[in-house]
């Protein structure tokens, strides 16, 4: 099931650093939002903060409301582990288990919740999750070979059928394409697009073709000088950003004028 993320007020530090500053935004269920923006302004921060993953660094922590369908994943009582299985995270280099293999690298994120099943069903969510991943039909027939024989974008994509296995509300990219050829590249952007029938999508993404390609929503994040705090500056539909935007500095920025 999609979900919808709130943040309100949210506040990111790296120690007494102040990585982000006061994020607003309304990221409605059944979408693909872009984050963009220079290097620096907190991209990867905020999106971490959206499963509680910045936490597993000493000293990182977040400061505000950030909520999934009206729950505050920060309020009292709340297991970072259980946020982590409802928003699921793509990283930047495919990271299979390499010397697993592609059934059970699926079926990793399951067995690392503690959950236990038949073969049959096991058999089940790694037919559905490959097919959702639009990798099925390229590894159907070795599916216990190991994860690492796969191209860089079929561990890609493997890594997304992974993450879809344990039913997430949210899944979250961090530049899920950078280490990938064109191809591979195209093939996953085709899957963001499926995916979002069924999840909320976020993705970072330094290249802006990409955003246009992918997302109906865009965010512009920016950064006033080294060492201040990032800043979302606009949220609007994509077309928006890109042709219309209200702030100089997205215009600046997506005209290649700076970043
Ligand atoms: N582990 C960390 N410890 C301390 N500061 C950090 C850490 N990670 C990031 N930062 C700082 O937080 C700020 C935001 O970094 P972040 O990586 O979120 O930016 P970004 O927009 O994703 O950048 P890029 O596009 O280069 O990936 C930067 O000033 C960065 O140096």
């Amino acid at each position: 099931m999609s979900k919808r993320i709130d943040a309100i007020d949210l506040n990111v530090y790296y120690g007494n650093f102040l990585a982000v500053e006061g994020v607003n935004i309304n990221i409605e269920p059944k979408t693909v939002t872009a984050f963009i923006g220079p290097s620096g302004c907190g991209k990867t921060t905020f999106l971490r903060t959206i499963n509680r993953m910045h936490e597993v660094l000493p000293g990182a922590r977040a400061e505000g409301k950030l909520l999934l369908d009206g729950d505050d994943i920060y309020g009292p009582g709340v297991d970072p582990v259980t946020v982590r299985t409802m928003v699921g995270m793509v990283f930047q280099r495919p990271n299979p288990f390499p010397t697993m293999s592609i059934r059970d690298n699926v079926l990793a994120g399951i067995k690392l919740n503690g959950k236990s099943m038949s073969k049959s069903d096991a058999d089940d969510v790694v037919e559905r999750s490959l097919k959702g991943a639009n990798l099925w039909n390229e590894v159907k027939d070795r599916l216990d070979r190991p994860g690492s024989g796969l191209s860089g974008g079929q561990q890609q994509r493997l890594c997304i059928a992974r993450t879809i296995a344990v039913k997430p509300d949210v899944i979250l990219m961090d530049e899920p394409c950078s280490a990938l050829d064109p191809i591979s590249t195209l093939a996953v952007e085709d899957l963001i697009n499926e995916l979002k029938d069924e999840y909320t999508v976020v993705i970072v993404t330094h290249n802006m073709q990409q955003a246009a390609r992918v997302s109906d929503k865009t965010a512009f994040f920016n950064i006033a000088g080294t060492g201040k705090p990032g800043k979302l500056i606009e949220y609007a539909p994509t077309q928006e950003i890109f042709n219309n935007p209200k702030e100089k500095s997205t215009e600046d920025y997506v005209s290649g004028r700076f970043g």
